[in-house]
């Protein structure tokens, strides 16, 4: 355990972000001084009001937003640019789905990429597309899907690839209800089989509640920071009704209130 804990570990000290040109005195900081431990094989929620910086730290994790100060380690190493141990799903599924391919393509494009043999992406393909609901879509466009199936086409090529470090943005924000709850119970249900490390951005307290091990409160911009993590150590699946939820719930509801 001690050694899962280490591999796929995120170690962040003074992290800051400014997307401006810094100019002394003058600096507006998105997110400033960051310090985060993020033990590999941990599920960590990022939770946080609109516009406070959680997508701007997921996407610096991923190596996809560069650093303004600060040291950000994913696995030891310093990141300065993405890597195929880290994937991202994002809010919108739009700009990531390859229009040209069919839903089955997409699933299967990382694999192709990595010349996994046919019979073997077939197999992965099948796989992911059975668990996100979109077995018989298969041979469907981009363009013939609704936002909420694109998005879930988008889930299945991330899961499809099996990166050891799932950074999520708000990815069920766009499901209707019933399919973002068994979305939800199965990527718990994947995390549990394969160890891997989630970062999860969400707004919704609830979401939080039900997916993360920690939940780590980002404080309203500029200059973001996560000032509280609470430790969620129900089992899972996790009652909504029960009196520890609604007790957790309640605290971490207190942070938003004026
Ligand atoms: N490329 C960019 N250039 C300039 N400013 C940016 C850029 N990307 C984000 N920002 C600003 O950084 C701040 C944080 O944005 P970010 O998207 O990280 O917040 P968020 O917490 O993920 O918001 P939401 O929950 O609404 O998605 C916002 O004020 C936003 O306008």
């Amino acid at each position: 355990m001690t050694l899962l804990a280490k591999q796929n570990a995120i170690h962040i000290e003074q992290l800051r972000k400014s997307y401006s040109e810094p100019s002394v005195g003058d600096v507006h900081y998105i997110i400033k001084d960051v310090d985060l431990v993020i033990k590999g094989g941990e599920f960590f929620i990022l939770l946080g009001p609109s516009g406070c910086g959680k997508s701007t730290l997921l996407n610096m994790i991923a190596g996809f937003v560069s650093k303004s100060g600060g040291n950000l380690r994913v696995n030891d190493v310093e990141v300065n640019k993405p890597g195929r141990d880290r994937a991202v799903v994002f809010q919108q599924a739009d700009s990531s789905l390859f229009p040209w391919l069919t839903v089955r393509q997409n699933v299967e494009f990382g694999l192709r990429m990595k010349k996994t043999p046919k019979e073997e992406q077939r197999l992965i393909s099948d796989r992911y597309i059975r668990l996100v609901g979109l077995t018989g879509h298969e041979e469907k466009f981009p363009k013939e899907l609704s936002g909420g199936m694109k998005q879930r086409v988008q889930l299945a090529r991330v899961l499809a690839n099996d990166p050891a470090i799932l950074l999520m943005d708000e990815p069920f924000g766009a499901l209707d209800a019933m399919t973002r709850r068994t979305m939800q119970k199965e990527l718990v249900n994947i995390w549990r089989e394969t160890h891997k490390t989630v970062i999860f951005v969400t707004h919704d307290i609830q979401e939080a509640l039900l997916l993360g091990e920690r939940i780590g409160i980002m404080s309203v911009g500029p200059s973001s920071n996560i000032t509280d993590i609470y430790d969620n150590s129900l089992s899972y699946p996790r009652d909504v009704a029960s009196q520890q939820f609604y007790n957790l719930y309640n605290t971490i509801q207190g942070h938003f209130e004026e």
